[in-house]
């Protein structure tokens, strides 16, 4: 870890426009749509640039989207981390996954003992959650050491891919499974249920039924079940093939969870955990990648090394800082941001802004901005916080609708708080950086399989707005053309008068 440098700095607001991405005019973004003359000025006043926040600058996959957890443990790390989906896939690539001593020993003893294995996760290629490709990495893993029964507990999406194509997907399924000899779709929900993060129990037992006792609406095909949500494919209802007997999970069936992201897998995990040891049933358990699960589930695949970021490094210098954000992305300002890391810091608070949630941010897209504005102006006016770190949350959230004149409104709810905000900043001598995580309400609209363009509410690969807006308003030097979030935390240290970490490769911007 670096020493802390003595020149002194500035204290500063570090804002994170959730979602904020950048893209040419175009007639489905809800970006440039908004009028928001806040955003506009800062960007044109004041040292701007676009920053990468997709893809290999980020530690993803090349072309792949960007998404909250990288983007803000990219922001947080100060250099781009091999995120989770591209460890799966170097992983697969190696042959590795198949060859994994954990995942051998389990469908061995299931051969051995005829029990049956159950693959769980979502089933598209939105690259956030998960991947149907390691789903058949999986399965030719099962055929190939001949597990005499898999069954997959498919959750549908209509979120990180574009709604209306679930159909496809469980298609896809089918194909994969027939291609790998071995596997059969057991059960459908949809991820409104099966992926809630929130605490609704009610929804998470839907699916810890469907999976573990096989109840739910019987259908003949998966297509079937699908097409009858009248909500979109993230709410397609717990239903059950008819042709799928013992699919219920028994005593000695081994299970993988297949999504390699955490956090909106890990409330059904424990609770699907807990159901089945209370009905006296012991079932071997597996993550394709690491869980923040209560229950401790074996690994595949290991994180990457997140330590030496900001955090460490506010730390070692004593810089103290404020944290805020609505339920929504409290983890993000917080667990993602500090590198996946929980530990408690004296020289950190947290602000969790729980106002009314909502099931359906269409008819809510102020959220609770106000809330978390009100947070950000009365850390900022206490002199002993040096630094606060916020995320606004209503572009990425309310984009997830896929509803334009929503999302419109949205970045413009965003740009009154900004406004409110940075006049705090110049009252009380901070800096003031604003940034993006990773694109999503600039494109609002995707071209499905057969050609027609639906409502898109997932992210983008797009490069996002970065602006400094120094506490001595009269320096204006320009920012490099280019950045990528591994800029922020260098770029972050150095206006509050530190040296970039050690185990940072990003650079000051300015
Ligand atoms: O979980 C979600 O809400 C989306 O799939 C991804 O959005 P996030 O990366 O912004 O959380
Ligand atoms: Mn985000
Ligand atoms: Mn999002």
């Amino acid at each position: 870890m670096t020493a802390p440098d003595t020149t002194p700095g500035d204290p500063g607001i570090l804002l994170v426009l959730d979602g904020w991405g950048h893209a040419p005019p175009a007639a489905d973004n809800a970006v440039d749509a908004a009028s928001t003359p806040v955003l506009d000025e800062l960007t044109g006043r004041y040292p701007s640039t676009l920053a990468y926040a997709s893809g290999e600058a980020v530690g993803l996959l090349p072309g792949t989207v960007g998404n909250s957890e990288i983007g803000h443990m990219v922001i947080g790390a100060g250099r781009p981390l091999p995120y989770d989906s591209l460890l799966v896939q170097q992983h697969i690539d190696s042959g590795e996954l198949r060859e994994n001593p954990r995942l051998v020993s389990l469908l061995d003893a299931l051969a051995v003992r005829g029990g049956a294995l159950h693959l769980v996760g979502l089933c598209s290629d939105g690259q956030i959650h998960a991947n149907v490709g390691h789903l058949s990495e999986l399965l030719a893993a099962a055929a190939a050491r001949r597990v005499p029964r898999v069954w997959i507990h498919a959750i549908t999406d209509g979120r990180d891919v574009a709604d209306g194509t679930a159909e496809t997907y469980l298609t896809q399924v089918t194909e994969l499974a027939a291609a790998a000899g071995t596997g059969a779709i057991a059960g459908v929900i949809g991820r409104g249920y099966a992926m809630d993060k929130a605490g609704n129990l009610d929804l998470t037992d839907r699916a810890v039924h469907l999976v573990a006792d096989a109840e739910g609406t019987e259908v003949n095909t998966a297509a079937e079940a699908a097409n009858a949500s009248e909500r979109g494919d993230e709410w397609v209802d717990p239903s059950i093939l008819r042709d799928a007997p013992g699919a219920r999970i028994a005593d000695g069936d081994g299970l993988v969870w297949f999504n390699f992201r955490s956090d909106r897998i890990q409330q059904l995990a424990d609770r699907l955990l807990e159901h089945l040891a209370a009905t006296a049933r012991t079932v071997d358990t597996l993550s394709l990648a690491q869980y923040d699960t209560r229950a401790d589930i074996p690994a595949l695949v290991q994180r990457a090394d997140a330590s030496g970021g900001l955090a460490d490094e506010l730390t070692a210098a004593g810089v103290r800082s404020v944290r805020i954000a609505e339920a929504e992305k409290f983890e993000h300002v917080t667990y993602y941001i500090n590198g996946r890391d929980s530990t408690a810091r004296s020289v950190e608070e947290h602000v969790r802004i729980t106002g009314p949630g909502a099931s359906d941010y269409k008819a809510r897209p102020e959220m609770n901005l106000d809330q978390v504005t009100d947070a950000v102006l009365d850390a900022a006016a206490r002199p002993e916080v040096d630094l606060v770190i916020a995320n606004l949350a209503n572009i990425d959230v309310v984009g997830h609708t896929g509803d334009y004149a929503a999302t419109v409104k949205a970045c413009e709810h965003t740009d009154a708080a900004v406004a409110r905000i940075a006049t705090a900043a110049a009252e009380s001598g901070r800096w003031l950086l604003l940034v993006g995580d990773h694109g999503n309400a600039e494109k609002m609209t995707k071209q499905a399989p057969d050609g027609t363009s639906r409502p898109y509410g997932g992210h983008t690969t797009h490069p996002v707005p970065l602006v400094v807006v120094p506490a001595n308003k009269e320096a204006t030097a320009a920012l490099p053309q280019r950045a990528t979030l591994a800029d922020v935390a260098p770029t972050v240290l150095h206006l509050l008068g530190h040296k970039t970490g050690s185990a940072m490769t990003g650079r000051p911007l300015l």
